[in-house]
């Protein structure tokens, strides 16, 4: 008698978390005036009683099922979606052959027309395409016969694991393949919050039947706030919550204050205890689910505005009670760990420290004994102005400040820093004479005898006026025979008085330089040397002392035996002795007696002690190592005529600075001189 068993819409419960919908789900058909019977598939490990009393009010079958639990999860990690672990219990639908046809939905759906007409179509197996890959059917809304031996066919597959995505979806799509009708996409709409056909959906408004919100975020646990636009996904979320509002919204008529806050405590800022109401999570619940994506129960009660508190201070004017209050074995294990608000009250006044400290809400309930969240918020109140007389606007505000602008000082305010150190104010005017001054002076002299440029082709690019960058140029076929190696440093004159006036400036601050610097500057040449720029200038032959300390080499006689043309050859050096009279040992030690001298008469000055440095002897070994072309040993040298070799007298070095730490022509600490102005202060100068 296969008529006589009923047609009904089903849906699935797998916790508590989707009661909301289910409900939801349940009143938008009847809303909707179906004659069909309505049965919720529950899974009665993990669903609470409360949750059952609350779907029998309105289902005309609880069905418990087994759960069927897919094992094998990766596929539903890479959806993104831990939490569908037990949706390969919609199988169980085939089984319930006490019905003669099921159109399931997913509690997640809402009915916006009740789709009676599936129930007549003539196959046995009808769903519509999934948004996401059209080819296979969406197994949110299933039209379907149950068959002991299909379900069979599909629970081997389940304990296989097998399924493309992990969940009920792929199994079902893989069992039924090509073979299931495909209804309308309008009696599964799916609309998404990240894409939408906008025209289509306008076109094919008036004919959706059912909207399902596919995804992690569901319309209760996202809170009536979430979606609040005009989009064709917040218009569906909208008639969810039309129909919520019309069951669950709990009013201020007292009447509809028994409204049961089970559903509210599911649904994203609608349960509002004034003290909370400890949470308790479903007995079963997998690893996943519990740190995965979807955390109905912490989201729920206990993240609200004060706004909605006060909302719910009014609706609820005495302490509410937990939502789990019946003698379920599960409410009493609660019981057993939590203390009940009123007793948490009671010992609030016992002991006002909080003890939340260490508690994550997002894992585990809370501790024993614990004290209500927010007994320590702050509580200042602020109450309206009562003062009647109204507003009145001063007479006249103050004006505004004017002139409020910087105005540029019309004449240069840049003046010389005002001296801080005493050899600031006291500096003697410069007097050195440098070398590149007398060349030029001497440069002068030249150009009024000739009245032409005579100088040396370098000097001449240098002087004249308009070529102040060598390397610039203008461009010709062959850029590089033109492309100077020179350093504008080195060759511009400019820049080489301006960096001689900037160490003229600072050496006039040394005293010590201007005695004995006016000697070297007579003896050096003019105009051989520019020096001073570079850090590594060296000391000219003028500058050194000169310490003939490497005699002349030998000429060897050719391999023939002949003599040597002597043309070609370059003069012996003045000063410098044949090798035949040198004696290196006799020469050192003459060296050292010198060093010895000078070092004496130095300290000798300074400390009023002459000090004699002793004869050193030679270091081991080197006692009788000769040149190997020294000749003839002399214990004298006689002096070979000039000045600066004399053997008896090598002459002291000729700088005599502030320290011997200082080498002539060193650059000085450059703090001591003024500085010329900066860019910036120069253009202030410029205008
Ligand atoms: O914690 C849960 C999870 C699921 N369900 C039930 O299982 C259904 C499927 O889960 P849902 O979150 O609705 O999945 P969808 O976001 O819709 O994901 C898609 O993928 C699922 C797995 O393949 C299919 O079951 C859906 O029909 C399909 O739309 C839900 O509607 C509920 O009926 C629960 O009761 N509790
Ligand atoms: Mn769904």
């Amino acid at each position: 008698m296969a008529s006589q068993r009923p047609d009904v819409y089903a849906t699935l419960l797998l916790n508590d978390f989707y009661l909301p919908g289910a409900l939801v789900l349940a009143h938008s058909l009847r809303d909707a005036g179906t004659s069909k019977k309505l049965a919720v598939l529950v899974t009665t490990d993990s669903v609470s009683s409360d949750a059952i009393a609350e779907l029998r009010k309105l289902f005309d079958f609880i069905i418990p099922v087994e759960r069927v639990v897919n094992n094998n999860a990766a596929n539903l990690d890479l959806m993104g979606r831990p939490d569908l672990h037990s949706t390969f219990t919609k199988i169980t639908l085939w089984k319930q052959i006490q019905f003669r046809r099921i159109v399931y939905m997913d509690a997640d759906t809402v009915a916006i027309r009740a789709p009676d007409e599936l129930f007549d179509l003539p196959q046995a197996f009808s769903a519509a395409p999934d948004i996401g890959w059209p080819d296979i059917f969406n197994t949110g809304l299933m039209v379907l016969d149950p068959n002991m031996g299909e379900y069979y066919s599909l629970l081997a597959m389940a304990e296989r694991g097998i399924s493309f995505d992990g969940a009920d979806q792929g199994l079902l799509n893989m069992h039924f393949k090509n073979t299931y009708n495909r209804l309308s996409f309008t009696y599964n709409v799916t609309p998404s919050a990240h894409y939408q056909y906008l025209p289509a959906y306008r076109y094919f408004q008036s004919t959706i039947s059912v909207a399902h919100f596919i995804g992690p975020g569901k319309p209760w646990t996202q809170g009536r706030e979430a979606n609040k636009g005009s989009t064709p996904y917040d218009e569906m979320v909208g008639r969810w919550w039309e129909i919520y509002d019309r069951h669950y919204r709990p009013s201020a008529d007292p009447t509809y204050q028994s409204t049961e806050p089970l559903v509210q405590y599911y649904v994203k800022g609608e349960f509002q205890p004034v003290t909370p109401v400890p949470s308790t999570s479903p007995p079963f619940q997998s690893e996943e689910t519990q740190s995965g994506l979807f955390h109905p129960t912490t989201e729920a009660p206990f993240h609200e505005t004060t706004e909605i508190v006060k909302e719910a201070e009014e609706v609820y004017p005495g302490p509410v009670e937990a939502p789990f209050h019946d003698t379920t074995e599960r409410v009493k294990e609660a019981e057993e760990v939590y203390v009940s608000p009123v007793e948490a009250n009671a010992e609030k006044e016992k002991e006002p420290e909080p003890i939340y400290s260490s508690w994550d809400a997002s894992k585990t309930p809370p501790p024993p004994g614990s004290r209500p969240e927010a007994q320590n918020f702050p509580s200042t109140q602020y109450s309206m102005s009562s003062d009647p007389a109204p507003f009145k606007a001063p007479e006249r505000y103050p004006d505004p400040p004017k002139d409020m602008y910087y105005e540029v000082p019309k004449t240069p305010s840049y003046q010389k820093p005002t001296p801080i150190f005493p050899w600031e104010k006291d500096a003697p005017k410069p007097t050195r004479v440098f070398p590149e001054d007398l060349f030029e002076e001497e440069e002068d002299e030249r150009h009024d005898d000739s009245g032409t440029v005579s100088a040396p082709i370098d000097e001449e690019d240098t002087t004249s006026p308009d070529t102040t960058t060598p390397t610039m140029e203008p461009a010709s076929a062959e850029p590089w025979h033109n492309f100077s190696r020179g350093n504008a440093w080195d060759e511009i004159p400019e820049i080489g008085r301006y960096i001689g006036n900037l160490q003229k400036n600072r050496k006039a601050n040394i005293q010590v330089l201007q005695g004995h610097g006016a000697g070297i500057e007579q003896a050096s040449s003019p105009g051989a040397r520019i020096h001073g720029l570079k850090l590594t200038d060296f000391p000219t032959e003028f500058e050194r002392p000169s310490l003939p300390v490497t005699p002349a080499p030998i000429r060897r006689p050719r391999f023939w035996g002949e003599e040597r043309d002597e043309e070609g050859e370059l003069p012996a050096a003045e000063g410098v002795p044949s090798q035949e009279d040198w004696d290196p040992t006799a020469r050192l030690e003459q060296l050292a007696r010198h060093q010895s001298d000078v070092l004496t008469s130095k300290l000798g000055k300074d400390t009023g002690a002459a000090r004699q440095i002793p004869l050193r002897s030679l270091p081991f070994g080197s006692e009788g190592v000769i040149s190997p072309t020294y000749v003839a040993q002399q214990a004298t040298i006689s002096g070979s005529g000039t000045k600066s070799a004399s053997a008896e007298h090598i002459e002291e070095p000729s700088y005599k600075g502030a320290s011997a730490a200082w080498e002539k022509d060193e650059t000085f600490p450059t703090q001591e001189a003024p500085l010329p102005p900066s860019e910036e202060e120069k253009d202030v100068l410029d205008t």
